[in-house]
This record gives structure tokens, sequence and C-alpha cells, in this order.
């Protein structure tokens, strides 16, 4: 049957990109998101800012919900020291498939640990099953309508300490009002808006909520 998106993604990247090479990855995804077909990826303008939250932060336990094709996976994991622990967790098996490819492709197999389930089910487990005590630093980029319910569980499963740096995309498009509203609102933390641009566009506006957890 004809490739999906996601695997014409990959194929481009196979064919264009080099073995082992993450920011060369990247620098393809992104290519084929400005000049053949736009992908939901987080994209170089909001990547950017990522990046600088990362290094900021300089995690050594990382969690991420929502890896899609190992764009950002890859856009982390390319920052963070071998001792590090991230883990990104992909409900739909055939993106989880396409990123499994894409990260062994940079070469970051062995800094990434991938996880295709539902956030719902893993969160609850990364204390017993993935020898998590608490996490460092999370990045949200899935459905925006569990982002409120996962920052919750995410706080009742006791994962956030004091100064834990939560970041979230998609702010502002599609949105995430009730997000927004909770971690500006809650008391738990001390959250900032930064305004970007929606991925691979020159006009839409997006954005990433920084909310860093007051324990
Ligand atoms: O960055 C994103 C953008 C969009 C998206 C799709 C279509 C539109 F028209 C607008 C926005 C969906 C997303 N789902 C999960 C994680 N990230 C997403
Ligand atoms: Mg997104």
């Amino acid at each position: 049957s004809a490739m999906s998106k996601e695997q014409r993604v990959l194929q481009y990247v196979q064919q264009n990109a080099s073995r082992g090479d993450p920011d060369s990855v990247l620098a393809a995804v992104d290519k084929f998101g400005w000049e053949t077909e736009w992908a939901m990826n987080l994209g170089d303008v909001k990547g950017a800012i990522l990046d600088r939250f990362v290094k900021e932060t300089a995690p050594q336990t990382m969690l991420e919900l929502g890896t899609y094709m190992g764009y950002s996976a890859i856009r982390i994991a390319r920052l963070l020291p071998e001792t590090a622990k991230f883990m990104t967790v992909e409900f739909d098996q055939e993106n989880a498939a396409v990123a499994r490819e894409m990260i062994e492709f940079a070469g970051l197999q062995n800094r990434i640990i991938q996880i295709t389930s539902d956030t719902a089910d893993v969160i609850p487990q990364l204390k017993t099953k993935y020898d998590v005590e608490t996490l460092d630093m999370v990045f949200i980029d899935h459905w925006k309508d569990v982002y409120v319910r996962d920052i919750k569980l995410l706080e009742t499963n006791k994962l956030l300490r004091k100064g834990t740096v939560v970041v979230a995309d998609n702010i502002i498009k599609p949105g995430a009002p009730e997000y927004a509203e909770y971690v500006r609102t809650c008391g738990k933390y001390d959250s900032t808006f930064h305004e970007s641009r929606f991925e691979y566009s020159n006009d839409d506006i997006d954005g990433l909520e920084k909310s860093v957890f007051r324990g």
C-alpha cells in the first residue's frame, strides 16, 4: 500500500541525512516540512526555544509525552549527556514505528527509552517499572485535550519536585486553553508563555508554555 506522510518523511531523511548525525536528521525533516509536506513536528523555530530550555535545565531525568515521528525526541536527546534517562511515550503504533527508525538513523537509540502506550497507563508506572524517582523536565506535545489530565497524573504520582520544568507545545494552535488556565492559576507553578511561530509557517502564531513546579 502507499506510504503514509510519516513514512515519506522517514524515507527523505534516510536518503538525505547522514546516519548517526542528529543535526542532519533534524535539518532534513525541517527541509521536508518547509518545502514539501507540512507535518506536526515541533519544527525548527519552536525547536530552538525548546533547545534553550533543555540546555538551561540540563535534565538527568526527562519525559516526553507524544513522540510522533521522533523529531523532538532527537532534538532533546542530542543535548543530553550519556548518563541521562530520557523516556518518550507514543500511543499510535505506526508513528512509533517511524520514530524508532528515525531515532535509530540518528544514532540515538541508546539515549532514548521509547514507550508505545497510552500516557495515562505509563505515568503511574514510571516509578516502579522505569525506576524513576522524580522528573527534572517534561515536554508535553500529544493530544491537547489530555494535557491537563496528564500533568495532574504527574502531580498525583509524585513525579514532580521543586524546580521540575514542564514545557508544553501548541498553547495557541491548535490551542490548549484549559491547560494554560490550569498551570497559570492553580498556584503550583511559575508559568511563562513563550510566543513563537506555528511549525513550518511564516504567518501563524503558536507558543510554548514553560511551567516550573513550586514543590
Ligand atoms: O504541533 C501540533 C499541531 C497540531 C495541529 C494539526 C492541525 C492543525 F490544523 C493545527 C495544529 C496537532 C498536534 N497534535 C499533537 C501534537 N502536536 C500537534
Ligand atoms: Mg505539537
